[in-house]
C-alpha cells in the first residue's frame, strides 16, 4: 500500500467515501490534520513521510516537492482544474510524475456563475438579508434577457456558462486567446481584450490564471467597462486587481460583483469586500457538489494509482 496525503478541501468533506476506491487501487489516503490549506513549511514537515499527494490550493512549490522527494515522496495529483498553485517544471526537472484532473465539474462552476448573475440582477441576496433583518426591501433589479455578458475563458467551465447565459436570453460575447472560432456555438460573438469588456451589463471570469493574465482587470480595464457593470468571478481571484474592483465598487463604477475567489482566501476580516452588501460571495466552493467531487476524487485516485502501476501511466 502507497501511504497518500489528501489536503484538498472538497475531498476531505467526503473522505470517508473514498478510503476503500483507494485501498482497492492500493493507495492508503491519509487526512491532512493541520488546517485545511496548509503552508509551505506544514507541508515540508509533513510530506516527506507519505508516497503521494493528492493537492488541493497549497503551495506545491519547487521547495515542497523537493523536500518531500528526500523522503518518500514519488508522485502527485493535483485534485480539480487550476494548477496555478502548482510548479510542474519543478516536478518535471525532480522527475516526479503529476496531473490535475480537467473536465471533473465545468457544469458544476457554471452553475455557481450562473447563480451569481441571476442573483446580482435581482439583488437576491440583498433582499435575503434585509428580509431576515426584519425589513421588506423590494430594489428593482434588471432584466437578463438581451442584456450583454461577456464570458472571459472558454474552456470547460467557460462553454458550460455560455450555455448557461444563452438558455437565459443573454447576448454572449467571448474572449479566450487560446480558442479560434465560434468553440461550437453557433454564431458566438468573439472580442479582443481589453476591447471584450465594453458594453456589457456583467463580466464573467471562466479562465485559466498563468503567467500572463495577473490583474487582466485592472483599474485601467475597469475604467473600459460600462457604468453598472456586474461582475463574476469564479475562477481564480489574482485575474482581478481586488483593489481596483473594491474602488470601483465604492464609486459605483461596478454596480455588485459575485466572487466565489479572491486575492487572498480566505477572504481577509477586514477586507471592505465584507461590508459591500450588493455583491454576493462565496468561499471558492463552486466545484463542491457530492456527485462533482466523487467524480473528481475518483479520477484523482485513479490517475494516482496509475503513476503506481508497472506502465506508470496517471
Ligand atoms: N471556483 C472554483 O471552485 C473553481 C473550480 C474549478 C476551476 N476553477 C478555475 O477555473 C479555471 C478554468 O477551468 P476550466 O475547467 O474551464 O479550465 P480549462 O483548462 O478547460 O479552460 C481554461 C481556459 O482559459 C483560457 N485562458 C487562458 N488565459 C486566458 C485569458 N487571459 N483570457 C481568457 N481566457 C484565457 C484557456 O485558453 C482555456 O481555454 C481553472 O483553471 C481554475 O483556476 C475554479
Ligand atoms: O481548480 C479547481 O479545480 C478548483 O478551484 C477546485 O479545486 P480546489 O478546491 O482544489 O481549488
Amino acid at each position: 500500500m502507497k501511504d497518500i496525503l489528501v489536503t484538498c478541501p472538497p475531498m476531505l468533506g467526503q473522505f470517508d467515501r473514498f478510503v476503500e476506491f483507494a485501498a482497492e487501487r492500493g493507495l492508503k489516503l491519509h487526512r491532512a490534520e493541520v488546517t485545511q490549506i496548509l503552508s509551505e513549511d506544514e507541508l515540508c514537515a509533513v510530506l516527506p513521510d507519505y508516497d503521494g499527494w493528492i493537492i488541493g490550493d497549497d503551495p506545491a512549490t519547487r521547495r515542497v516537492f523537493e523536500t518531500a522527494q528526500k523522503g518518500r515522496l514519488t508522485a502527485a495529483v493535483k485534485w480539480g482544474i487550476g494548477v496555478d498553485n502548482v510548479d510542474f517544471a519543478a516536478c518535471k526537472d525532480l522527475g516526479i510524475p503529476i496531473i490535475n484532473t480537467p473536465m471533473m465539474f465545468g457544469a458544476e462552476v457554471a452553475d455557481v456563475a450562473t447563480a451569481f448573475v441571476i442573483g446580482l440582477a435581482r439583488e437576491l441576496f440583498t433582499i435575503d438579508r434585509g428580509v431576515r433583518a426584519g425589513n421588506w426591501p423590494k430594489p428593482a433589479g434588471i432584466s437578463l434577457l438581451d442584456k450583454r455578458v461577456g464570458v472571459i475563458g472558454l474552456g470547460d467551465i467557460g462553454r458550460h456558462t455560455v450555455t448557461r447565459m444563452r438558455a437565459l436570453g443573454m447576448q454572449v460575447v467571448a474572449y479566450d486567446p487560446g480558442v479560434e472560432g465560434d468553440a461550437g456555438f453557433d454564431g458566438l460573438e468573439r472580442a479582443a481584450w481589453p476591447e471584450a469588456v465594453e458594453d456589457l451589463d456583467f463580466l464573467v471570469f471562466t479562465c485559466a490564471l498563468n503567467k500572463h493574465n495577473f490583474h487582466m482587470l485592472d483599474a485601467d480595464v475597469l475604467a473600459r467597462c460600462k457604468p453598472g457593470v456586474r461582475i463574476v468571478n469564479v475562477a481564480r481571484g489574482p485575474l482581478i486587481d481586488e483593489a481596483a474592483l473594491i474602488a470601483a465598487l465604492q464609486s459605483g463604477h461596478v454596480y455588485s460583483a459575485g466572487l466565489d475567489v479572491f486575492e487572498e482566501e480566505p477572504l481577509p476580516m477586514d477586507s471592505p469586500l465584507r461590508g459591500m452588501d450588493r455583491c454576493i460571495f462565496g468561499s471558492h466552493n463552486g466545484s463542491n457538489t457530492i456527485d462533482g467531487v466523487i467524480r473528481a476524487s475518483h479520477e484523482a485516485i485513479t490517475r494516482l494509482a496509475g503513476f503506481y502501476s508497472p506502465e506508470g501511466e496517471g
